[in-house]
């Protein structure tokens, strides 16, 4: 694994000062309950800061819900990799010192929130939690679920020994759900959901124009520490389960990963602070970004971002000081390019709903003949397609959990195109293994690169060893993940011939634009439509 030298603590300490406000008055009395979601962090916080600045008491929350390690739902999937869940718990180990430091802690119970907080509510007579708001589905239910228990709960204040509150009368928790996962604010960026432009170009040149990015919320350095019986009332603080305790096989990402992802906001700090101010790779960001080897040609920030231990308004705040303090290029613009994707993605979850799961994805294309076979599924799970740069990426994918968006976009590509199979399995096994898996960006990524997202132009064929030629020209980054080939002269690496396992499927274009004869056993009438797409896809408008 190459050396992820993170940031100094020192210096780490220093971000979180700067992103630390002053002991400001609180308004308000009563106890409130923070519940964590995707947001495991304590900076730029605006449920945290809102809990504590509306309160007398805040009481942080997380409840690890079985949910979480279920199945995916149409191929039945783990719908949380061993590698993911460790992060997971990383994170929430993390929040629960970063909110210690600051005199506080954070309660953690395994079970459904809609269980867990009513009776947390009861307990300490909370009159509100507040939570990020999510836009998918199973956290939307989630959502109404918590809702609907508090309505139920109702307690009369004069029962409670609780001296934080007034006497007399009857109160009813509320949730109040805070937006909080995007760089522009969902009000912010006058288009109503339902109107958001189907082509990014239109979304980011008004959003770049008009909108502007909202400064981070500042909480104190201190918070008022927890009261010992309110704790005791509750059954005390509650123990991090492990990996074997929720049923997980204990697994380690592989050393040879472009670098070992250790969830929570420190080290998701340190990897800022590493890559931005102490290598100063940020300057040079958008010529390297396509790379797949090593750990800085991108930032990685995406693991620390999916579980909201990173906020993006302070990842922009650091390019903005970083364009004051360095150099203000196109590499430090590019960040925000790629950042202002994660945003489109996420508010196209508002506009499509569930679409955006569903085979015929935002636009409901309607393709009769996507192949579910097993053994096409298993060649490409298993890196056993014959394609060395396929391969290596799925390698990559299941011993780290992570792979390059160059990777990604070839992988999908050849699964949708070349082998014709339901792009569905693909993203749900992405679900499953990814480290920084996000719904909207996952699956918004893979209807686009499936020729059936939002945009009606994007259908784009990548060919393999033109993506091999161009980004791995000498073969190394194949020789890493398959060290067989590296004993190959570096120009056979990506066309191994018999000294690797024969293609599963001859590729459609790139290879003197044969098709093979036997191609339509797996691939039905898709092969039909995609040649038209694959023209199509020349004309419009390249994502770079
Ligand atoms: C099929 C497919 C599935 C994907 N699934 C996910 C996913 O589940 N979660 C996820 O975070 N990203 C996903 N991506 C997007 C992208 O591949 C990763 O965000 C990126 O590779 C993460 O590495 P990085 O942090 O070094 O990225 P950088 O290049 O450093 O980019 C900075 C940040 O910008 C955002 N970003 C960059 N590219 C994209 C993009 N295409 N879509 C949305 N956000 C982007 C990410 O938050 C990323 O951390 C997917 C892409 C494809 C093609
Ligand atoms: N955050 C998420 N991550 C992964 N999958 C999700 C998420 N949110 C929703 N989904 C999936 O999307 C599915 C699509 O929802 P929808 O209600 O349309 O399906 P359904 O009607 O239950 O089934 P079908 O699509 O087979 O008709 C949900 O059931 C859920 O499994």
């Amino acid at each position: 694994m190459e050396a992820s030298d993170h940031g100094s603590s020192k210096a780490v300490g220093e971000l979180c000062k700067r992103y630390s406000g002053p002991q400001e008055t609180r308004q308000s009395s009563g106890v409130a309950i923070m519940w964590f979601r995707n947001d495991l962090r304590v900076l730029d916080n605006e449920a945290l800061f809102r809990a504590w600045k509306f309160s007398e008491v805040v009481l942080p929350v997380f409840c690890l819900d079985p949910r979480l390690f279920g199945t995916t739902h149409y191929f039945g999937f783990p719908k949380t990799g061993e590698l993911r869940a460790q992060f997971i718990l990383e994170s929430i180990s993390d929040l629960r010192s970063r909110l210690q430091q600051r005199g506080s802690d954070l309660v953690v119970r395994y079970g459904m929130p809609e269980q867990i907080l009513p009776s947390i509510v009861e307990g300490v007579c909370a009159s509100t939690v507040y939570a990020h708001k999510e836009t998918c589905s199973e956290e939307l239910l989630v959502e109404k679920n918590v809702k609907q228990a508090l309505k139920k709960l109702t307690f009369l204040k004069t029962d409670l020994k609780n001296a934080l509150l007034p006497a007399q009368g009857s109160v009813n928790a509320r949730l109040e759900l805070i937006w909080g996962s995007t760089l522009y604010h969902l009000k912010d960026i006058h288009f109503s959901p339902a109107k958001l432009p189907d082509v990014y170009t239109q979304f980011r040149k008004a959003v770049e124009s008009t909108c502007k990015i909202r400064s981070c919320f500042k909480l104190p350095l201190s918070l008022a520490p927890l009261p010992k019986d309110m704790i005791d009332k509750i059954g005390g603080i509650g123990k991090i389960p492990n990996l074997s305790e929720l049923g997980l096989t204990v697994r380690e990402q592989s050393a040879s990963g472009v670098m070992r992802f250790t969830g929570g906001e420190t080290e998701g700090l340190a990897r800022l602070e590493d890559y931005f101010w102490a290598k100063d790779y940020l300057r040079s960001y958008k010529e390297t970004r396509n790379g797949m080897l090593g750990s800085n040609y991108s930032t990685k920030f995406s693991p620390w971002l999916a579980s909201g231990c990173l906020s993006p308004r302070l990842i922009f705040e650091e390019v903005k000081r970083y364009e004051r303090e360095r150099i203000a290029n196109e590499s430090t613009y590019w960040i925000l390019f790629e950042l202002l994707w994660r945003d489109y993605f996420r508010f196209l979850s508002i506009k499509y709903g569930n679409n955006i799961f569903h085979l015929g994805g935002p636009r409901k294309v309607v393709q009769k003949s996507w192949s579910q076979s097993k053994d096409l599924f298993e060649a490409w799970r298993n890196g056993c397609t014959g394609y060395p740069l396929i391969d290596a990426n799925m390698k990559e994918l299941s011993a780290t959990g992570f792979m390059s968006n160059r990777g990604r976009q070839a992988f999908c590509s050849f699964m949708v195109r070349d082998l014709g199979l339901d792009w569905r399995m693909g993203a749900e096994w992405f679900e499953t293994c990814l480290l920084d898996y996000d719904p909207c960006s996952n699956y918004g990524n893979w209807t686009y690169g499936a020729g059936v997202g939002n945009d009606p132009r994007e259908d784009r064929y990548f060919s393999i060893p033109k993506q091999a030629q161009s980004y791995d020209p000498n073969g190394d980054y194949v020789a890493h993940w398959l060290p067989e080939l590296s004993k190959l002269p570096k120009a056979a690496r990506h066309f191994p011939g018999k000294d690797y396992i024969k293609p599963i499927v001859p590729l459609k274009f790139g290879m003197g634009g044969q098709i093979h004869r036997d191609s339509r056993v797996f691939l039905g009438g898709y092969q039909k439509d995609s040649r038209k797409s694959f023209q199509n896809s020349r004309a419009s408008e390249r994502r770079t």
